[in-house]
């Protein structure tokens, strides 16, 4: 992600905000207490100034003094309270804005994720809401009551005494000229080191998650290279955004220090020729600080805005994503359907065909095999039954009604996708097992699709058995172990539809055997679509539909297949195993 220069657009953050409905009312209230501190900070050099130039102890007016003491409390209660309504009305509003995001992620079409990286969609998941929350919840509330407070002391110290004020005055611009440049770069570095840093968090996640390739590829060096590229830019920008710090230090220290010594020097004089009491001066002081202290803070709120802006039209990038087509909502039993192919053709990129024209018949209960060369697009019509994209063309019906029509959710449930590289989650095999059915299967049950799948066995033999945690990507099983876990997972589905990708990976042949039975037994009953590697799987198929290059080149059975079609038997001769 290149950090790109957001538009400063103030309405897109507001409209933003307002999308995830925040608590309004909080939100009043906590501003309206922040004010009410922000008052009482502004009395407290009033109170203040009556007190030091009242001369004798014994003419202290006691009165004054507890108003002083309530304007102190109020300070201290009201901002606590407001601080809090503030930082409690950012947090929720932030917690809305992830789950808008996470439940729009889960959404999105497939095709979002071919084109974005994980690791890029999840930082700004987390970091760019971050960067919203700390907008929200602390520099916004902090900049409004600093802008009352700087603009109450102004005008405070106005009325007090416009010589001290116009010498005070002086320093507004000499501030804003230094503030104001310094705010730009600073905002522009913090954007920049935001991008570096999701992408360094997107090239590690991604790295990380292949370690068993750059490992047995002695890809060591080539990724320490690689990182450090990224650790170097970060560096950098930290660098660059230190120096600008380190001057703005000092600068600001020396902007208060002569101040506070031009005040000083000048009400000392004042004072000494009584044109001015030394309570007035010691408010005066007050009130600088008033000023002097919001101000520091204005440069950090206007790079905070900037990088909100950014954070925002990221944001909003994902929300603007249209979800998958969930359908009109019918539902359809698909027990004793055909599914119709008709026409079906397909592109991931316009100028490359993937499926063209392909039709089918897949009759209930039987075995309909796909066969043919690598890339022809035999899982892409896997990937379009699911629906994970939408036929450029053709449909895919059931029962005459176009798949694209029916309840997304509903269609799914009634597929089950074994896939060759087995998918399954970090997590116990108990939790693999029952992912996403929305029921809590009694261990009896668990271990009858385990047995069904051919996977009690080696289970039983784990001694953490159902709960055995398994790995990222199911690392701590074997190929046909990880199989055989996903073959449960699909009996216990129960599934009207059975999509098979045949494992081209050899398994040793006792537990391919396994596999094979397991996958036998899956099929019974049901409408079964298979990738085909195998020639058993061939052989007993009721239909075999060859497709080469997107198209499909003959069908028929095997036996008839063998006599018709020429590339389809030297295919079979070449590729199929057993
Ligand atoms: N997500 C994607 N984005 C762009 N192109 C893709 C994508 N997935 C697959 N392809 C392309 O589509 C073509 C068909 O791929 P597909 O995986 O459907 O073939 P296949 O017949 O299943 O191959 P194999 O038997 O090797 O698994 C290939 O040329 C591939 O490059």
């Amino acid at each position: 992600m290149e950090a790109q220069k957001p538009t400063f657009s103030m309405k897109d953050f507001l409209k933003l905000i307002n999308r995830v409905n925040p608590k309004k009312g909080l939100f009043l209230l906590g501003i309206i207490l922040s004010l009410m501190t922000s008052g009482a900070s502004l009395l407290v050099p009033q109170f203040t100034k009556t007190l030091v130039d009242t001369s004798e102890l014994s003419k202290i007016d006691l009165n004054m003094l507890s108003i002083l003491l309530l304007a102190f409390a109020a300070q201290l209660i009201f901002g606590t309270i407001g601080g809090f309504l503030l930082r409690y009305v950012g947090e929720s509003a932030v917690k809305t804005l992830r789950e808008k995001l996470w439940d729009h992620l889960l959404k999105l079409p497939v095709s979002y994720f071919d084109q974005h990286k994980s690791g890029e969609s999840s930082s700004r998941l987390v970091n760019d809401t971050g960067v919203i929350k700390e907008l929200v919840t602390s520099h916004f509330p902090s900049f409004i009551t600093g802008a009352i407070q700087l603009i109450g002391s102004m005008i405070i110290l106005f009325f007090m005494d416009w010589k001290m004020a116009s010498i005070m005055f002086l320093a507004v611009p000499i501030v804003a000229l230094v503030l104001f440049p310094i705010g730009k770069i600073m905002s522009k570095i913090g954007r920049q080191l935001q991008g570096a840093t999701a992408d360094f968090n997107a090239e590690a996640t991604e790295k990380l998650t292949e370690i068993r390739l750059i490992k047995a590829s002695n890809g060591e060096p080539f990724e320490r290279k690689n990182g450090r590229t990224f650790i170097a830019k970060i560096f950098k920008l930290g660098v660059k955004d230190a120096k600008v710090e380190a001057v703005l230090q000092p600068i600001m220290m020396t902007v208060i220090l002569g101040l506070f010594v031009g005040i000083l020097g000048y009400g000392a004089v004042r004072v000494q020729a009584g044109t001015l009491t030394s309570g007035s001066l010691v408010a005066f002081l007050l009130y600088l600080f008033n000023i002097l202290m919001p101000a520091a803070t204005f440069a950090m709120f206007f790079a905070q805005v900037q990088k909100a802006m950014g954070a925002t039209e990221r944001i909003e990038q994902i929300l603007a994503t249209s979800f998958e087509p969930a359908g009109n909502g019918t539902t359809i039993d698909v027990v004793g359907q055909t599914i119709q192919a008709r026409d079906v053709s397909f592109y991931y990129n316009e100028d490359r065909p993937v499926l063209k024209n392909i039709s089918f018949d897949a009759y209930p209960n039987s075995v309909i095999a796909f066969a043919g060369p690598s890339g022809g697009g035999k899982t892409t019509i896997f990937a379009l039954l699911e629906r994970f994209y939408e036929p450029t063309g053709g449909v895919f019906a059931i029962n005459g009604q176009n798949i694209q029509q029916l309840d997304l959710t509903d269609w799914r449930a009634q597929i089950g996708y074994v896939s060759q590289d087995s998918a399954v989650f970090a997590g116990s095999i108990r939790e693999n097992l029952q992912y996403g059915l929305g029921r809590t299967l009694s261990d009896e049950e668990l271990w009858h699709g385990l047995a069904l799948a051919y996977a009690d066995a080696f289970v039983s033999n784990f001694p953490q058995k159902l709960e055995t945690e398994i790995g990222e990507r199911g690392v701590k099983l074997s190929g046909g172990q990880k199989q055989r876990i996903a073959i449960a997972r699909a009996f216990l589905r129960n599934p009207k539809i059975l999509m098979l990708d045949e494992a081209t990976a050899s398994l040793d042949s006792q537990s391919e055997e396994k596999v094979q039975r397991a996958l036998d037994q899956l099929m019974e009953g049901r409408t079964t679509l298979v990738i085909a590697h195998r020639l058993s799987t061939i052989v007993d198929a009721d239909q075999i539909y060859f497709i080469e290059q997107g198209e499909v080149t003959g069908h028929g059975t095997h036996h008839e297949l063998l006599k018709t079609h020429p590339l389809y038997a030297s295919y079979v001769n070449e590729q199929m195993v057993n």
